[in-house]
């Protein structure tokens, strides 16, 4: 049998086509990349659930290819869901969670169009995406978390604040820096700041520096992804790792 519900997307106005053939239609959007290890077990779950869900549209986006849908849902790791009914946010699910995917469109996919929403199912469901470990350390002072980035930074001599791991990457700047720096054998330690919110915001401010990935030489920024790349190809990061 084939399916009917599943689709490619391959640009924005396909994106917006086939999003508007039901705008009552509950619609589960799958960001990916071809790279991301994760993703191709989530493929395969999506077609399960796509043949599950007959009355849901599924839509596969290659994250990295469409940049402006990837974009325009803030979506900031592969691989990520959003479900929608129409333009509306239902839920969003970050990771590789199989079973928070199933469950939520278990529940989505079943609630007619016309029921009320449950006020939690409004909003943008980031917390989700917040771990317990974070919780915990809501109580953590500015001092403390400076503190806490100081070691993070100094925990060996070269330190890259990624998204995901250099085994499972979930963006392709943090893939491509851990795969020069591999490629160098440069040996480096990781912390992956998808997993703490208060180290990824508090990053960005300790060193003046917006995104991800930031490589640490001896407890000081090198910089992002562009800048490693122009120090690896001059000769001057492996003088700064000597
Ligand atoms: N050109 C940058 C690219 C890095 C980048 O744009 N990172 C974004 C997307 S992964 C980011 O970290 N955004 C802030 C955030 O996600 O907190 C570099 O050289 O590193």
């Amino acid at each position: 049998m084939t399916t009917t519900n599943l689709f490619n997307v391959e640009s924005s106005s396909d994106f917006q086509d086939k999003l508007s053939v039901d705008l009552n239609r509950v619609s589960t959007i799958y960001f990916w990349a071809p790279w991301a290890e994760p993703c191709r077990q989530m493929t395969e779950v999506v077609d399960e659930l796509a043949k599950k869900h007959a009355g849901v549209l599924f839509l596969r986006v290659e994250a990295e290819e469409q940049q402006d849908i990837t974009e325009s849902f803030d979506i900031e790791a592969v691989p990520s869901f959003v479900i929608l009914r129409g333009h509306t946010l239902l839920d969003r699910i970050s990771g590789a969670d199989a079973a928070a995917l199933t469950k939520a469109l278990g529940k989505h996919a079943s609630k007619p169009a016309y029921a009320p929403l449950s006020k939690t199912s409004h909003s943008p469901a980031k917390a989700s995406n917040i771990i317990p470990s974070q919780l915990d350390e809501s109580q953590e002072s500015h001092d403390e978390l400076n503190t806490r980035l100081r070691r993070l930074m100094n925990q060996s001599k070269v330190v890259l604040f990624m998204k995901g791991s250099p085994e499972t990457p979930r963006c392709g700047f943090s893939r491509k820096i851990s795969t020069l720096l591999k490629d160098r054998e440069i040996e480096f330690t990781h912390f992956d700041i998808l997993t703490d919110d208060h180290v990824r915001q508090g990053l960005k401010v300790l060193n003046n520096w917006p995104t991800f990935p930031q490589l640490i030489v001896k407890g000081e920024l090198v910089g992002g992804l562009d800048i490693v790349q122009e120090m690896a190809e001059s000769g001057e990061l492996q003088e700064a790792v000597a």
